[in-house]
């Protein structure tokens, strides 16, 4: 899994972001290679989803940079999704007036594409997205995104409030994008058990900092041990102390 030889398609380095001049995510470091799936997790409030804005462009960087396929970039949302960079972003981004079959159209990756990944979405194409159930949305969110043949997707929440089956039904896609089309694909998830089953490495955020990473052979342990409970992630207070963990 992961074609993590070649050189990384998306990378963050030394990256500090916020709001105004407020920074939440600290100089962190991350890399995301073709092909291969990275899940970024932890607790609420960690940045993980500050990250994934100023990956996709909706954000500056206050400091450090983030590079797209070799070459620092500052192009905003628009243009990066042109470059091959996919976006979707925690809040649910079908168009719920509008039919499955339009809300395919829109996307520059076209119908046909789309329900071939998701064979499901077909006998929904005439009903209107906000019809669907949740699990469906996200499948035609997903089927959007990955009929455009991204170089990159970053991912926020894609399984929020979803059920399990789902949930694997989507990561197996996922999955099978980055295996055959050498998709790179961030993954921004608080169900850390779910996304290291399918994930090639994770990083582990909290208070704006990358406080451990790994790969898939020494994730969930790793994890677990400093703040997993019943396959989510802890809330900590805010007075808790911070464990030490060894970052890479
Ligand atoms: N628009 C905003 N303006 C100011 N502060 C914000 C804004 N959005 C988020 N924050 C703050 O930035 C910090 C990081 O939030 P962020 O949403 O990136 O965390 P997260 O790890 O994605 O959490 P969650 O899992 O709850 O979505 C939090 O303290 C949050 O309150």
């Amino acid at each position: 899994m992961g074609r993590a030889t070649e050189g990384p398609v998306l990378e963050l380095r030394g990256l500090s972001a916020g709001y105004d001049d407020l920074a939440v995510v600290r100089g962190i470091d991350v890399a995301v290679h073709p092909g291969e799936i990275v899940a970024l997790l932890g607790p609420n409030g960690a940045g993980k989803s500050t990250t994934l804005l100023t990956c996709a462009g909706e954000l500056p960087p206050l400091a450090g940079e983030v590079r797209w396929r070799g070459a620092p970039v500052t192009t905003p949302l628009h243009q990066r999704a042109r470059d091959g960079m996919a976006f979707v972003p925690e809040e649910r981004s079908v168009l719920m007036s509008m039919t499955v079959r339009d809300n395919l159209l829109l996307g520059s990756g076209g119908l046909a594409p789309a329900v071939a990944l998701f064979p499901e979405l077909e006998p929904l194409l005439p009903q209107r997205a906000g019809l669907l159930s949740g699990g469906e949305q996200q499948m035609l969110t997903l089927a959007r995104a990955l009929a455009t043949r991204p170089t990159a997707l970053l991912l926020d929440e894609l399984s929020l409030g979803l059920a399990p089956l789902v949930v694997g039904r989507l990561f197996d896609a996922l999955r099978t994008a980055a295996d055959e089309q050498g998709v790179a694909v961030l993954l921004v998830e608080q169900q850390a058990r779910r996304a290291l089953g399918v994930a090639d490495r994770w990083y582990l955020m909290r208070q704006g900092s990358i406080v451990a990473a790994g790969d898939s052979a020494d994730g969930i342990e790793t994890v677990e041990s400093m703040y997993l409970t019943d396959g989510r992630l802890d809330v900590p207070d805010a007075g808790a102390p911070v464990p030490s963990p060894t970052p890479r």
